[in-house]
């Protein structure tokens, strides 16, 4: 159906990108990558390492660095960091695929990432504060996929995948 054509995810953090992203590869019989693993295997840091080390333009410098890479490959299932949208650069590398914005509410956002302490941006803030104004000041961004998945309650990452993939003939061109 895609005849090659990679399939990136975005989406706000706690979407489900790294999760659902591995489930459609496996549907697709497509290869796996997740971005912020890619960019965490290529500097031998974490992501807060690298946001402490580098600050966070060190960082977006390093995951546009990536994604020109990735992106010369086929048959790939992409699942981007959650800022990928904020770089106009970044764009010309994501369109090379087709863009499925994961859409999730803050709320069930907020539910996923209360224990978390892996994403740098999320730690000592008002959680749902923080993620409302990043979904504010982004959302015209994921709103230029290509093809917008819209979760309201929690389905399964199966179910999703699926769900994708139903999506996918409505876009193609
Ligand atoms: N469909 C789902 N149902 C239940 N839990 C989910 C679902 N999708 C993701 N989760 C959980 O939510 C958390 C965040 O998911 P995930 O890491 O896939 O998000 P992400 O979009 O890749 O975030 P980031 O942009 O920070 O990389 C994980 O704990 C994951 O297990
Ligand atoms: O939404 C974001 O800005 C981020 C999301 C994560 O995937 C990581 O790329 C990093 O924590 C930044
Ligand atoms: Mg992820």
């Amino acid at each position: 159906m895609l005849k090659g054509v990679n399939l990136y995810l975005i989406g706000m953090m706690g979407a489900g990108k790294t999760t659902v992203g591995r489930e459609l590869a496996k549907q697709l019989s497509y290869g796996f990558l997740d971005a912020d693993n890619v960019i965490e295997q290529a500097t031998k840091q974490s992501i807060n390492q690298l946001f402490a080390l580098e600050g966070e333009a060190g960082f977006r410098q390093i995951e546009t660095d990536i994604l020109a890479q990735i992106c010369a490959f086929t048959k790939l299932v992409i699942s981007t960091g959650g800022g990928v949208i904020l770089q106009q650069k970044n764009w010309s590398y994501l369109r090379h695929g087709l863009i499925v914005w994961l859409d999730v509410p803050v709320e069930l956002l907020y539910t996923r990432l209360a224990e978390d302490t892996t994403r740098p941006l999320l730690q000592d803030v008002d959680l749902k504060q923080k993620l409302r104004s990043l979904f504010e000041q982004r959302q015209p961004l994921y709103n230029q996929a290509d093809l917008r998945i819209s979760i309201s309650e929690e389905e399964t990452p199966t179910k999703i995948a699926t769900r994708v993939l139903e999506a996918i003939p409505t876009v193609l061109k």
